[in-house]
């Protein structure tokens, strides 16, 4: 089965759409898993203790990771999402010369799915295209506002840089892997792009904390029903401000469970 088919499977299950993203910043960690020995570890078990119930998929951030006990933060956390049947999408925008892509693709013998960087071309990310059961997402459009800096370039073809993108994208699904990162912030493009490639599932990052539209990442991010809208800090510290302790988890619960509504509406 391919991750996609899962994830589809996922998605009906639970009918949730939402991916939630695990960037524990460690300056914003509650007091209550500061002193684990594991406080991102910590953190995240009790965020998808609240969540998993509306997660179709979690998103950790490699970012939040790299160092030493970030990696087995991120190794428990992985484990204890499998456990709780959901399955893990490492955002790590992986793109690189051959034999380094060889390296960095050997992550996704512990993790479903990976997003990964076009910036190289297609041989920078055959290895991780090789891998027909994993999820395999190429970043096309950003939310970020520099996003049109390179993205939105129009070439001698007359198409824009992340129009070539989403071609190739299209061309390199020849295993039914592959889907593109395309900003809840950018709906015009993300409306151009699902008519580009009508068959290609999308991770929209954007919406809460970045302000992006949820409707149009609905209406557009899916393909035949599979598809991902993905919130970071708006799940992961809806509790912040509050009385803290196990009421700052079920503000996150809460949060996830309001965007799952938010965005069946659209549905
Ligand atoms: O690849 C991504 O997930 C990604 C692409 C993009 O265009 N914009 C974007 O925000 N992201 C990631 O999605 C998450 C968004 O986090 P929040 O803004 O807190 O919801 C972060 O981990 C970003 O790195």
């Amino acid at each position: 089965m391919t991750f996609f088919e899962e994830l589809g499977e996922r998605i009906s299950e639970i009918d949730s759409i939402v991916s939630v993203g695990l960037d524990p910043d460690p300056s914003r960690l509650p007091e209550s898993v500061r002193d684990a020995d594991l406080p991102r570890w910590a953190f995240n078990r009790r965020i998808i203790d609240a969540t998993h119930e509306h997660a179709a998929c979690y998103k950790p951030n490699a970012a939040f990771y790299e160092d030493s006990d970030g990696w087995r933060a991120l190794r428990e956390t992985v484990a204890y999402a499998h456990g709780k049947g959901v399955p893990v999408l490492l955002d790590a925008k992986r793109g690189d010369i051959g034999n380094t892509a060889r390296q960095y693709a050997t992550v996704l013998d512990e993790v479903d799915a990976i997003t990964v960087n076009p910036y190289l071309g297609g041989d920078a990310l055959q290895p991780f295209l090789d891998r027909e059961d994993k999820g395999i997402i190429v970043l096309c459009r950003t939310s970020n506002a520099g996003g049109s800096d390179l993205q939105d370039l129009e070439l001698a073809s007359g198409e824009t840089v992340y129009e070539r993108v989403a071609d190739l994208a299209d061309a390199w699904n020849t295993d039914d892997n592959v889907g593109l990162v395309v900003g809840a912030t950018a709906p015009e493009e993300l409306e151009a792009i699902r008519e580009q490639v009508p068959d290609l599932p999308f991770l929209v990052p954007g919406v809460g904390a970045q302000g992006g539209d949820k409707e149009a990442a609905v209406e557009y991010g899916l393909a035949d029903g599979v598809g991902l809208v993905n919130s970071s800090r708006g799940i992961i510290f809806a509790g912040e401000g509050g009385p803290g302790g196990e009421e700052f988890f079920r503000a996150a619960g809460a949060a996830a469970r309001e965007l799952k509504t938010d965005l069946n509406r659209y549905r």
